[in-house]
């Protein structure tokens, strides 16, 4: 699928999730380029129908940014109870509607506004959904101070940990000082024994597998149609 075609379905699944945003709501707002089109529509929403929203939280700077410049005012996580609804992006989703997210290493952030939202929804392109997790590396955050053990321990389990990069060759650093390792394995047979590790891991922040975490997942297929599937 060409970049374009890529770009309009991400688009046409935001815009059926911000349909269900509602004033007076706290809302969640996950990050990434599919998150990016829902925050515009948020924009749209609030300049042409006066959209108000009691909070916003966000997970990243860069949706902070977007939010901000549209005239959002964004709060702490720790500032509200809850949120009433979350809507992110995702790397992949599969049939239970279990996930794997942080391509954008947003992922600590993105699971403690997820787990404190009555609702979430996932707004993907059809190439994200699959059977079985597969086809992207699962990212674990990793404290610096023992990266290189928690390094050794995944490759001894056969996880094929790559410290991710930036462009210059340095290890990318998450927004809270940590490194990403990125497990390059083919699939995940089984998520919750391999979140279950991942979970009683010293050393680990927080990892990818979002599981029983999705509400509800909105999928903009090739040929044009959107599908919600809910759990
Ligand atoms: O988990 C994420 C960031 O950490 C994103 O939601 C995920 O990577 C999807 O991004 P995109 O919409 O750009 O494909």
């Amino acid at each position: 699928m060409d970049r374009q075609k890529q770009d309009e379905l991400k688009q046409a699944a935001a815009k059926q999730a911000a349909g269900l945003v509602e004033d007076g709501m706290i809302l969640g707002v996950g990050t990434g380029s599919t998150v990016k089109f829902f925050i515009d529509e948020l924009g749209r929403r609030k300049e042409e129908e006066g959209l108000a929203l009691k909070a916003v939280v966000t997970t990243s700077s860069r949706s902070r940014k977007q939010l901000e410049g549209l005239g959002f005012t964004v709060s702490e996580l720790a500032d509200i109870d809850q949120a009433d609804l979350t809507v992110d992006g995702a790397d992949r989703v599969d049939k239970q509607l279990n996930g794997i997210k942080g391509g954008g290493a947003a992922l600590t952030l993105e699971k403690n506004v997820a787990v404190n939202s009555k609702k979430n929804v996932w707004i993907v392109d059809e190439s994200k959904v699959v059977d079985h997790l597969s086809g992207f590396p699962l990212p674990v955050e990793v404290l610096p101070i023992s990266c290189e053990q928690n390094k050794r321990r995944f490759e001894a389990e056969g996880l094929n940990p790559q410290f991710r990069l930036n462009a210059d060759g340095s290890r990318l650093k998450t927004h809270y000082g940590n490194y990403i390792l990125d497990l390059h394995v083919d699939s995940v047979p089984v998520p919750s024994g391999l979140a279950d590790y991942l979970d009683h891991t010293v050393g680990v922040v927080e990892h990818g597998l979002f599981l029983d975490i999705c509400d509800e997942v909105i999928i903009a297929r090739d040929n044009g149609e959107i599908e919600t599937r809910c759990r």
